[in-house]
């Protein structure tokens, strides 16, 4: 895969934005006070009914971008829309419809779990919606915890009760930051199931960040990868990981590799994964790895993995950069 084949350059003349878009970032920049560019020029859309996957590593400003739309902090140039409201001129329309869920576990102590949700329905105007809040609860694994007080709950319950919060004025935006940071499988089976369903049934558009990169690849239509505030990567997940199709070779050894091999392996602990393009290249591979004294294990043969399309591009652009 080559670096043209995946980078979606921002400039210099982006596709005008389309009308009816759920969310426009047209050629954002942040530069927080002392001067670091956290953004620079993000410019995409995403679509009524869409999942996509905000992918970057650390620091690469997907919490910055998200902070943007949810009008918490302004861009230094460039504009955000939701659903066609810009987030500045017209905050109130433009936050009603996003359904934001924060990374962190912020709660009013004072409040049962349904009271909070009344209370947060209230906020955006959304009166008797007793039902919706009924099904939100169901939903997401907290009906038998609706009269619990907020301080009785477990990080995952609260977790789940942000999330719940987040839906109560049926957004058609949905924005999930890291939501399944640190949190048992069983809610992220809960939350997902959920979202799915509003995604499908609802046409509720999703934007997600996450760090678990096979959530992203099972859920996201579409994916854009931030690095250093600038999208490196954005196109369909399929398309991603058909241009980094290869095969793995995946095996368990206590050998150490020879330095030839090892240069093109990723090593984790015993496991050992290797590419091989096809038939004759695992055969030649596996020769090597024999010729090298290499004892193998558990050997299989896998996909390329979302993770391994992330690892690249990142490298890719980080040899851009040093070019
Ligand atoms: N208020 C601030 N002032 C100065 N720099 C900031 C501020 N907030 C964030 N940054 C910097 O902006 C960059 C992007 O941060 P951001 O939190 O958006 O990254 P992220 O992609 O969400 O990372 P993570 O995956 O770790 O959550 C980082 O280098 C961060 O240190």
């Amino acid at each position: 895969m080559s670096a043209q084949d995946t980078i979606s350059p921002q400039t210099p003349s982006p596709a005008a934005p389309d009308r009816h878009a759920a969310v426009v970032f047209e050629q954002v920049h942040k530069t927080y006070p002392g001067g670091f560019q956290a953004l620079q020029g993000v410019d995409f859309q995403i679509m009524p009914g869409e999942f996509f996957g905000l992918l970057g590593p650390n620091g690469a400003g997907k919490t910055t971008l998200i902070s943007l739309l949810a009008g918490l902090s302004q861009a230094t140039s460039g504009r955000v829309t939701v659903m066609g409201h810009d987030v500045r001129a017209d905050f109130a329309t433009a936050r009603k419809l996003l359904g934001v869920v924060p990374q962190e576990l912020v709660f009013d102590p004072f409040f049962s779990v349904r009271e909070s949700l009344v209370q947060q329905s209230g906020y955006f105007g959304v009166r008797g919606n007793g039902a919706w809040i009924d099904e939100v609860l169901e939903g997401l694994g907290l009906a038998d915890k609706a009269r619990a007080n907020m301080r009785q709950l477990s990080g995952g319950m609260k977790r789940r009760v942000l999330v719940a919060q987040a839906l109560v004025h049926k957004p058609p935006v949905i924005v999930l930051d890291e939501p399944t940071a640190g949190v048992d499988v069983e809610l992220r089976q809960t939350l997902w199931q959920f979202i799915s369903r509003l995604n499908r049934q609802q046409g509720c558009a999703v934007l997600l960040t996450t760090h678990y990169l096979e959530e992203a690849e099972a859920l996201c239509q579409r994916i854009a990868m931030l690095k250093k505030g600038r999208v490196v990567a954005l196109d369909s997940t399929s398309r991603l990981l058909s241009k980094a199709s290869q095969n793995l070779l995946v095996f368990k050894t206590d050998d150490t590799l020879p330095p030839d091999l090892a240069a093109e392996a990723r090593v984790t602990g015993r496991v050992v994964q290797m590419r091989c393009a096809d038939a004759a290249g695992l055969e030649l591979l596996l020769q090597r790895l024999r010729q090298g004294g290499v004892r193998v294990e558990d050997v299989e043969l896998a996909r390329t993995a979302l993770e391994d399309v992330f690892l690249d591009i990142m490298g890719e652009s980080a040899e851009g950069e040093s070019a």
